[in-house]
């Protein structure tokens, strides 16, 4: 069974930043364990498949991160891990592909034979300081915007009150703060194990 701890998030509230800064102290504390640190979208092919499609038709986004995430799992079955850390999973499609005005449960089905994350990491921003902190050279042709950016934060958080594996962390904190928060929670799921 794949063990998978996810980063979410709306863009620039931290994900790649934080994921790479913890998994590298989760690393050498942990140096017995098998730690991936991996992201979605995954492949070259896809993305540029997504890249095109443009981001109105959510029917079409869901299916090819689901072929996406199906050949991502694929992928980290190989590597054999222990743990692996996610910047973004399941729950970004839900919380995307739904601002886009389609059903939730249609893409919790689509996303249905995947593992579960066993945790979750949710970095809550308000959408004006995560735009702040986005570089224009975004890799995606995704024009984010205060609305759409809001609706997809509200997703999320509407997530973690189902869910009770999301747990929030406030992004808008310095970031070494970010990094000590989202550490001793990770930590203290590993000890578990
Ligand atoms: N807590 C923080 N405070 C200030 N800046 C941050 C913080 N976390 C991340 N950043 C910066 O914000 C930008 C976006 O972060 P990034 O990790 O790329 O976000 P995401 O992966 O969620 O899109 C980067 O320039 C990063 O250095
Ligand atoms: C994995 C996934 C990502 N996305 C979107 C969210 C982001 O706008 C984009 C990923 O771009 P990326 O540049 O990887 O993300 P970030 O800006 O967080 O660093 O794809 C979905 O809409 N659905 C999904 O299932």
């Amino acid at each position: 069974m794949l063990r998978i701890i996810s980063f979410e998030g709306i863009d620039g509230s931290g994900k790649t930043t934080v994921a790479n800064m913890v998994y590298q102290r989760l690393k050498n504390r942990f140096s017995g364990k098998n730690i991936v640190l991996t992201k979605e979208p995954f492949t070259n092919e896809i993305t540029s498949l997504i890249e095109k499609s443009g981001w109105e038709d959510p029917i079409a986004l869901t299916l090819l991160f689901a072929a996406d995430r199906a050949y991502h799992l694929r992928e980290l079955i190989n590597q054999n891990p222990d743990v692996i850390l996610m910047d973004r999973y399941i729950y970004s499609s839900i919380a995307y592909q739904s601002a886009l005005g389609i059903e939730e449960n249609w893409i919790e089905t689509v996303n249905s034979k995947f593992p579960k994350p066993v945790l979750t990491i949710l970095l809550d921003i308000s959408p004006n300081k995560a735009l702040q902190r986005i570089q224009k050279n975004d890799k995606f042709n995704f024009k984010e915007k205060i609305e759409s950016l809001t609706i997809v934060r509200e997703k999320y958080l509407e997530l973690a009150r189902k869910e009770k594996n999301i747990v929030i962390v406030n992004a808008e904190k310095s970031l070494n703060d970010v990094v000590e928060e989202v550490y001793s929670i990770i930590y203290s799921y590993l000890l578990t194990l």
